[in-house]
């Protein structure tokens, strides 16, 4: 489902990043990615949607080549892909309807199909009751519900979250992880770049540490592995 072989990234300042990454992770498998700050762990998750492109090496996800794939390739990529960010990148003047709604409407879906898509993905993330209400008038937990209706409601094969609690209490990140792990017992791919440490060690899934653009360590039922 997403494999990389012998992946290096050098920024255009000279900064190594990834040194030499392979990695094969299975349709239906929950990642973390975890590492000391700065050990290129977005710049690991932001090749998989291609927000980066390697400067060495072969990225496959469901079969495309990303390292080649042309620019105007890279929409249909994401269309089969959910991205959560850190800081949720809401639309601040539409609803919650339409923030998750545009994303229906790039791929020209019909109106009936969006309103009970968009209505079924809001309940999978228990905002039904807040459809109407604006982005600013939602908890910090809330916005990040939404981003994840957003990025679940085209029904992709792979979710990559690059630190989806990073801004959320430890509470309001337990209900972030349950809802991504129930996305995943749906059968979405789950990768996720995080620093929290309590829910790594107690969720218990495959873990991939990064240092130094390396991977270090790779453990099925892995745990965070750091002080800090
Ligand atoms: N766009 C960029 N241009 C140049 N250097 C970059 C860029 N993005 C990241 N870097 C550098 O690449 C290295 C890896 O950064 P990356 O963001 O992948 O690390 P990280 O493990 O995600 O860190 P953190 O946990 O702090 O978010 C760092 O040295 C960083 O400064």
């Amino acid at each position: 489902m997403i494999e990389m072989k012998d992946v290096w990234k050098t920024y255009p300042n000279g900064v190594m990043a990834v040194n030499g990454i392979s990695v094969y992770i299975k349709k239906g498998e929950f990642v973390y990615v975890v590492g000391p700050s700065g050990a290129g762990k977005s710049t690991f998750v932001k090749m998989m949607y291609r927000e980066e492109r390697p400067t060495r090496g072969e990225i496959s996800i469901n079969g495309s080549n990303l390292a080649e794939m042309k620019e105007k390739k890279v929409p249909y990529l994401r269309r089969n892909m959910g991205i959560v960010f850190q800081d949720f990148k809401l639309l601040p003047s539409m609803t919650v309807f339409e923030n998750v709604a545009f994303a229906m409407e790039v791929i020209e879906a019909s109106k009936a199909n969006i309103r009970k898509r968009v209505m079924n993905v809001l309940d999978i993330v228990r905002l039904k009751n807040k459809a109407r209400f604006m982005p600013h008038e939602l908890s910090g937990g809330e916005q990040q519900r939404v981003s994840i209706a957003r990025a679940i409601v085209n029904s992709p094969a792979v979710l990559i979250a690059d630190e989806p609690t990073g801004n959320l209490d430890i509470e309001t990140s337990w209900e972030i992880m349950h809802i991504l792990e129930e996305i995943n017992e749906r059968g979405t791919t789950v990768v996720m770049a995080t620093h929290n440490r309590e829910i790594v060690n107690n969720m218990r899934k495959r873990v991939i540490a990064i240092e130094g653009g390396r991977i270090s360590r790779d453990e099925i039922r892995g745990r965070y592995g750091y002080e800090s």
